[in-house]
């Protein structure tokens, strides 16, 4: 994408940036605050481009990237962070977000965010950051917040802050980062996941049919190896050209350890008053031709196992959303979500808020759906535990942003894998209800493998 410089930007001269950061830090200090975000507007820019620009000249491995229609949000450097595990994780992290976007004073057109990674389970780590260098890109506006914590900084840090933002724009006219082509990945033989997965599958339909259960989302993991590792940016400048109705997402501390994907699923959203959460659930492939594409929509739409797997979700986040005191909006029926390699079942339900409502309360009851654990939650949890014999992680957790009014937007770490260094660890799950059949479910499996795969650079 061609950037154009120079900046819109009018502080251009180190003395007047001085200046006016100086007034800004003393304002911050009178109001008590402990941090200071200053906005400033972009000229366009790529803002996967920039992040990858601004880790390589700041060497800051931290980064948040998550991408869908609408918007662009790119986070990386971290002023602020926390990092927590255990039962109490979203209040805590709904803590830590109130306590420091409350202490942050924002110079307009600044719009401070927390960004937040969840593990599927408690037990791991779930960590928060307020960023260094954020950018939002809406249509074609891009907007930088620049924050810093006013105990350690000084306008020469933040006029530091800048200027590397600023090298790392003109790093990306001049020196444009080369795309790297998916790597034409074959699957390879999955003889022992196969195995434990239809063994698995087995005793859930057991489970099942003993009325222990009425679902439960059973994964499986895969790991491939490429001596020379892998290439973050190209894989997601794959991700972002093959799924482009998804959200293309990358989250990370090290260079070497990166949790990224193309998840079609938004867990819950709050903005403008209004919440929206997605039910999703219910796949077929796509097909090779048109005609074979239409009979697996129909045959997807038409299923009453499909339907009723999808059903549980939606009752589930209905019931949920009302305990919370909202009344939901629900579409009569579902409609279909079409991605390149697979299709889904999708209803999306909205929520007047009468109050605001912190959306990491909302993430808490809601983690983890039907969609990705199961139903009942808490025996559906207890199964996984026995029957899946790794870790998930980050895999079918939530990850998003809050902003100091508590609203925000938490999508589902599907369709994803961890890289590191010269290991890409993926992950996949299929829904097993009464009716289901362990071979077709584990052709699901693969279908939903092939999103990371057909990425991976
Ligand atoms: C669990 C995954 O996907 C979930 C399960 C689905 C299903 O069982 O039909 C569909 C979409 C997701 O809610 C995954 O992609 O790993």
């Amino acid at each position: 994408m061609p950037v154009s410089l120079p900046l819109t930007f009018d502080l251009s001269s180190e003395s007047e940036f001085y200046t006016q950061v100086s007034t800004g830090i003393q304002a911050a200090q009178q109001a008590n605050c402990q941090f200071l975000s200053l906005g400033i507007p972009l000229p366009t820019v790529d803002p996967l481009m920039l992040l990858a620009g601004l880790m390589q000249v700041s060497g800051e491995s931290e980064h948040f990237y998550l991408e869908q229609a609408g918007e662009i949000v790119a986070a990386c450097g971290a002023v602020a962070t926390s990092s927590v595990q255990g039962s109490q994780r979203f209040s805590d992290l709904q803590h830590f977000s109130e306590r420091i976007l409350n202490r942050v004073w924002a110079i307009a057109p600044a719009e401070p965010r927390i960004f937040c990674q969840f593990s599927f389970w408690d037990d791991a780590a779930n960590r928060a950051f307020l960023p260094r260098w954020q950018v939002i890109q809406r249509r074609d506006q891009v907007c930088l917040t620049l924050s810093c914590a006013l105990e350690t900084s000084t306008p020469h840090r933040l006029w530091q802050d800048w200027q590397l933002l600023q090298r790392a724009l003109a790093h990306l006219v001049a020196d444009p980062p080369p795309c790297s082509p998916p790597r034409a990945i074959a699957l390879p033989p999955l003889t022992e996941q196969y195995g434990q997965f239809i063994t698995s599958v087995k005793r859930a339909l057991q489970l099942l049919e003993e009325g222990d259960l009425e679902k439960l989302v059973l994964a499986a993991a895969l790991t491939l190896e490429q001596p020379q590792g892998f290439n973050w940016l190209g894989t997601l400048q794959n991700l972002r050209q093959q799924y482009a109705n998804c959200y293309i997402f990358s989250v990370g501390q090290k260079r070497q350890q990166v949790f990224l994907g193309a998840s079609p699923e938004r867990l819950v959203k709050i903005g403008d008053g209004v919440l929206c959460a997605d039910a999703l659930a219910g796949s077929r492939p796509r097909g090779q031709t048109q005609q074979e594409d239409q009979r697996l929509r129909n045959g997807l739409y038409h299923s009453p196992k499909e339907r009723y797997e999808h059903q549980v979700i939606v009752e589930f986040l209905c019931q949920t959303l009302q305990q919370l005191g909202m009344s939901c909006e629900v579409p009569t029926k579902p409609r279909i979500l079409e991605l390149s390699h697979i299709q889904h079942l999708q209803t999306l339900i909205q929520a007047p808020l009468p109050q605001p409502i912190h959306i990491l309360k909302v993430v808490a009851a809601l983690h983890p759906t039907p969609a990705v654990a199961g139903y009942p939650a808490s025996r559906a949890q207890d199964w996984l535990r026995q029957l899946e014999l790794f870790d998930r992680n980050g895999y079918a957790a939530p990850l998003g942003w809050v902003t100091p009014t508590g609203e925000g937007e938490f999508i589902v770490g599907i369709r994803s894998a961890h890289l590191q260094g010269t290991h890409a660890h993926l992950f996949a799950g299929a829904g097993i209800v009464k009716g289901s059949q362990p071979e077709r479910e584990w052709q699901e499996i693969l279908w939903k493998f092939q999103t990371m795969i057909s990425a991976l650079a």
